[in-house]
């Protein structure tokens, strides 16, 4: 990419979305296409490829999706699977019509199966069933990777599919209606902290920062505490009980945005399809994705312990067994992209810090 390079950026206002452009603007890149849902509605596919003809952008980073927890994900399977479809066949498309030169399309590390090994590598892809939880959305991304893929064979596209493990940093979604776990986390120990501090002032300014559509804000302290149960935070006691989900025992990975939007420019400025097919020695071309991740994960409840500290929550932490785990483990094997140059920075002790000196300012 050169500084003045039309770039378009999609869901430039998400989590990785946000870091992509943040780290692009850091890097002088001028050239930026970033629009909003109101305007460009992914979804739409006479929309999206009349705006790729109009703006004819060269490079894209596909970072608009249908995103949540593993909650959100296993409630709203038809959301998840048809948004994430049509929003990544309407782009990849579009994209090969209109001549972009490079694209990159962010999947997850969800599309591994559910007991595949342990740390998994890009060809364990497509070898035993999903995690049911997330299986359509897992789908879904697995269709971007072919349709990347299949691109790249018949029309000679240059187009990289990333598959991140569990990200978090700025403007990450702290609802505790569909959030992922260190957000859910990090809030609810939050306001369990406001709680047993007797500061409902604070508790209130919170939840008007950040709004919970579910939550109603004109009723009183014992009412407001009484409609935090749904989210497990417990306060009948002085002392506050925060009941997490599922059993603690599954093991995570975690990666700060800063670090993955590294990791996706460094892919798009030094990394081609060619050079990855060339590089595994590939007979028949497949699993050509690239996991990026930190290579270190923990179980829940040590994440637990740790954002307890970090926010200085005192009260009392139990789990929620009717609530699902999910996978056990789904640690990324990091090799490949460490061979080719690229290495996580931010341990999660720092990240946690900053992301919570971030929510608090
Ligand atoms: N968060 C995580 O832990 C992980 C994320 N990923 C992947 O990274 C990518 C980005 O995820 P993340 O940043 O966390 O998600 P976010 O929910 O934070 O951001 C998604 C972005 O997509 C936009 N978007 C969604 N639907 C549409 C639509 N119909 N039209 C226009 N824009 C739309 C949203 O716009 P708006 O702001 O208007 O809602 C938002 O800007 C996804 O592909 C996800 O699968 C992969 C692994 C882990
Ligand atoms: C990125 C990734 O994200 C999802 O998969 P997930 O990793 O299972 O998601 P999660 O972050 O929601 O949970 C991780 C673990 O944490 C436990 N947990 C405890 N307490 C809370 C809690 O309060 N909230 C949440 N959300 N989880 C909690 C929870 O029970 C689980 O064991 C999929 O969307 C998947 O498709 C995907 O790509």
């Amino acid at each position: 990419m050169q500084k003045d390079s039309k770039i378009f950026v999609a869901g430039h206002r998400g989590l990785v979305g946000s870091a992509i452009t943040r780290k692009l603007q850091m890097d002088g890149f001028t050239n930026l296409i970033l629009k909003g849902r109101e305007e460009l509605d992914l979804r739409d596919q006479a929309a999206v490829e009349d705006f790729f003809m109009k703006e004819r952008p060269e490079f894209v980073f596909l970072a608009a999706a249908k995103v949540g927890g593993i909650m959100a994900n296993n409630t709203y399977r038809a959301d998840f699977i048809y948004e994430n479809l049509q929003i990544q066949n309407n782009i990849i498309h579009s994209s090969y019509k209109s001549g972009v030169r490079k694209l990159l399309f962010l999947g997850s590390s969800c599309i591994y199966p559910r007991e595949a090994p342990q740390p998994m590598k890009e060809d364990s892809l497509l070898t035993s069933p999903l995690e049911y939880t997330n299986e359509p959305y897992a789908i879904a991304k697995i269709a971007g990777i072919k349709m990347c893929e299949s691109y790249n064979i018949q029309y000679g596209t240059d187009y990289i599919a990333v598959m991140p493990t569990n990200l978090y940093g700025p403007n990450d979604n702290y609802n505790l209606e569909n959030s992922h776990v260190l957000p859910a986390l990090i809030r609810k120990m939050h306001l369990g902290k406001l709680i047993m501090e007797g500061n409902m002032a604070g508790v209130r300014e919170d939840l008007h920062k950040r709004p919970i559509g579910s939550v109603d804000l004109s009723v009183n302290d014992a009412q407001l505490h009484a409609q935090f149960e749904r989210f497990g935070i417990y306060t009948q006691s002085a002392e506050v009980e925060i009941k997490l989900w599922g059993s603690g025992t599954p093991l995570r990975e975690f990666l700060h945005s800063d670090d993955l939007a590294e990791a996706v420019l460094f892919v798009m400025n030094n990394i081609s399809f060619a050079d990855i097919v060339k590089e595994r020695g590939l007979k028949e071309i497949r699993n050509t994705h690239l996991n990026i991740g930190s290579g270190v994960d923990l179980p829940i409840a040590e994440l637990a312990k740790k954002v307890k500290e970090i926010v200085g929550f005192k009260g009392q932490i139990s789990w929620d067994s009717s609530k699902p785990d999910g996978t056990y483990r789904k640690l990324m094997d990091v090799g490949g992209l460490a061979a080719l140059g690229w290495k996580a920075r931010i341990t999660l002790d720092d990240g946690i810090r900053m992301v919570y000196n971030q929510y608090c300012s």
